[in-house]
């Protein structure tokens, strides 16, 4: 675990709601060390896509503080987020299928000017997703729904980001696909991008991330390594529905 001021994205003590309504985050407070995968898992509605939004400043927090690098983020709207390394893979699919691969993925390096620094971008990616080098003149909407979601990810990783958003990734797919994703986001990781993740399948996602956070009613109800989350006894029977891991099994 990092040392205080050293992680890639902190939210601290942060409540945010939606225009008037009541407070749907009540003092949360989520950190995301360099290198790592983040998991946040929970009941429907315990806050999850909410803690993505405030992160990308979809949604401004009433109070609380948000910090890129120890650098202050708190009041920036997206755009600025996303100059400061914040990218946000929305849940659902957000490819234009009726553009091409390539287009999808360059629609991502639209605040870049440098032709070189987007022709080095467009290898990373390929690289890091084959599909998308051997599907890149193809249109979109013929790929797979697994297959679309890698374009999503190559398409936030155009700007070089810190820390990538991913609400979701396996949403409406099967399981194979579902295992690609979860690989490609290690890949991701790996490749040098930290990634907080929001998952309905929480023990997959536990079972990919390196920490988690357990949310209930807007707060962090218990965090820590991932493995740990897993082996608890008490969390399997209230989230992952059964007693113990599976992992490694
Ligand atoms: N755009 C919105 N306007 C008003 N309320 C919203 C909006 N988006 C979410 N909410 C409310 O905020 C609360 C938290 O929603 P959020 O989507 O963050 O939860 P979640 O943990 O991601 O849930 P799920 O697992 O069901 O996606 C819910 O009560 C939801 O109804």
């Amino acid at each position: 675990m990092a040392a205080e001021g050293e992680y890639l994205l902190e939210l601290t003590d942060i409540e945010a709601g939606y225009g008037r309504a009541a407070l749907v985050l009540r003092g949360l407070t989520v950190r995301v060390p360099p290198a790592s995968v983040v998991c946040l898992v929970g009941p429907n509605g315990a806050g999850k896509s909410t803690v993505l939004k405030v992160a990308s400043g979809m949604l401004t927090p009433r109070s609380g503080r948000i910090t890129v690098c120890g650098r202050d983020v708190t009041r920036l709207g997206p755009q600025q987020m996303l100059r400061a390394g914040l990218s946000h893979v929305l849940q659902g699919h957000s490819v234009f299928k009726e553009m091409t691969v390539s287009e999808n993925v360059l629609l991502g390096a639209y605040t870049i000017r440098d032709r070189a620094e987007i022709a080095e971008r467009v290898d990373f990616v390929k690289t890091l997703f084959p599909v998308v080098a051997e599907r890149w003149g193809a249109l979109a909407g013929a790929l797979s729904g697994g297959q679309q979601k890698q374009v999503e990810f190559a398409r936030s990783l155009m700007v070089s980001p810190r820390v990538v958003l991913l609400d979701e990734p396996s949403m409406g797919l099967d399981p194979k696909a579902t295992a690609t994703v979860f690989e490609q986001v290690v890949r991701m990781r790996d490749a040098g991008t930290a990634v907080l993740l929001v998952e309905q399948n929480a023990r997959r996602a536990l079972e990919t991330a390196d920490l988690g956070c357990v949310l209930d009613l807007g707060r962090v109800h218990i965090s820590g390594p991932a493995p740990d989350l897993l082996a608890d006894p008490k969390l399997g029977e209230l989230y992952l529905g059964s007693g113990t891991s599976t992992a490694g099994s």
